[in-house]
């Protein structure tokens, strides 16, 4: 048995080092603060933060918006082929495939520059909203929309989802949502894009198995389940009794609790404003009211607060949404963070490879078959 210390889970581990962003101090990508980040800026602006290291100038921007435009266009095959896919199949497995799908087709595939990686990264971005939108309207047997290069990042998926034009307060909290969803350091996921990028794999490998990482429940699959447990609960009347029972009964409460925030998610507190004022918009103050309270006896009974998955899901409902949408929404703005820690763990990279503590026995007597 090896003597070092063990942590489950590598909870409070430093496992490496990054310039990307840090919870210390308020959460911050890149030095500037999530505050001012959700109130000045957009995503698009921010993915270019997170993978050039820099804001952009207006004539980088202009570049960069430029050439996501460009690569806003999937292979006809590839949606040809996401509608051989079984409707049962889940909208996450399904745009883990269809982004696999999309890495034989990137024109600069074997190039691991860093310009090539940031180049790849930015053909995610522009065809991973494609991708998401296109199962989603082929399961319910709609006409596809293309993209429109008129339109920002936020408002184009919800574009190419609902097809419509979102208003600007809608547009609004969509671009707020992808830009505080971006990047968390060293998550499950992007731990997981950082294991695979140190075997000195590709891009487009790393990025697949985050998106896998994601969607479990207790990451990024956790914003549809908040959704369900709303819908379980029913009503404001409902809720201080279910979640008493709920918690009674040891019920693990989709979108809270965080296992480096044991104050508060900041990210969370930015979200609720922007779903308060789009519940009023949407006459969705009833669920603001249910939420509250439940919100209120969580906090009180387990001293935990909420994630950032407890306001998204609403936010994404009152934006008509669909549930099996809000998981890949997060990997539309994640990729941005995922692919910059793959920049920089190849950048400085050295074979991710811990050890375990061994449990199981020792000096077993092999047995030829015949006799066990
Ligand atoms: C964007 C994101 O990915 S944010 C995370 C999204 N995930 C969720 O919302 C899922 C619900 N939350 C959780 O499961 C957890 O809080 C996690 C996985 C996020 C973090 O958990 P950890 O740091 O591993 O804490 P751990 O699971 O050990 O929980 C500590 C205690 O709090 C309890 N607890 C933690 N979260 C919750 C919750 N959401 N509901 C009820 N109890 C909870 C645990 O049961 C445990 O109690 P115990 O000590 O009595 O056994
Ligand atoms: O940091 C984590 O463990 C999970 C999270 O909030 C994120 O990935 O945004």
């Amino acid at each position: 048995m090896t003597t070092e210390a063990y942590h489950p889970g590598l909870e409070g581990v430093i496992a490496g080092e990054t310039a990307i962003s840090t919870i210390e101090g308020g959460l911050q990508y890149r030095g500037y603060s999530i505050a001012d980040l959700a109130e000045h800026s957009t995503f698009l602006e921010v993915a270019y933060l997170l993978l050039h290291g820099k804001l952009p100038s207006e004539e980088e921007l202009a570049d960069f918006l430029a050439i996501y435009s460009e690569s806003a266009e999937v292979d006809d095959s590839i949606i040809e082929f996401l509608r051989q896919i079984p409707l049962h199949v889940g909208a996450m497995d399904v745009l883990r495939t269809g982004i696999s799908a999309i890495s034989h087709f990137d024109p600069q595939l074997d190039d691991d520059s860093e310009g090539g990686n940031i180049a790849k990264a930015v053909r995610m971005l522009a065809q991973i909203p494609i991708l998401i939108a296109a199962r989603y309207r082929m399961t319910l047997g709609m006409d596809l929309i293309e993209p429109d290069p008129d339109l920002s990042f936020a408002a184009n998926i919800l574009y190419m989802i609902t097809g419509k034009c979102p208003s600007e307060q809608r547009e609004r909290a969509m671009d707020v949502s992808l830009i505080l969803y971006a990047e968390h350091e060293f998550n499950a996921s992007t731990f997981t894009a950082r294991v695979v990028t140190s075997t000195q794999s590709d891009i487009y490998s790393a990025i697949v198995a985050a998106v896998g990482a994601l969607k479990g429940p207790l990451h990024g699959g956790a914003n549809e389940r908040v959704m369900e447990v709303l819908e379980e609960v029913g009503s404001p009347d409902n809720a201080e009794d279910w979640i008493r029972d709920a918690l009674a009964k040891k019920r693990r409460i989709m979108g809270f609790g965080h296992r480096v925030y044991k104050t508060g998610d900041p990210r969370a507190v930015i979200l609720k404003r922007y779903c308060g004022e789009l519940a009023e918009k949407t006459r969705n103050l009833e669920l603001e009211k249910m939420a509250d309270v439940i919100e209120g006896i969580v906090v009180e009974e387990k001293g935990l607060p909420p994630n950032l998955d407890w306001p998204s899901a609403r936010l994404y409902h009152y934006l008509g949404l669909d549930v099996e949408l809000y998981t890949p929404l997060f990997v539309a703005s994640r990729v941005s963070g995922w692919a910059a820690h793959a920049i920089e763990q190849t950048a400085n990279n050295r074979l991710i490879r811990p050890r375990s503590r061994y449990t199981g026995p020792t000096g077993q007597r092999f047995l030829p078959i015949s006799g066990r």
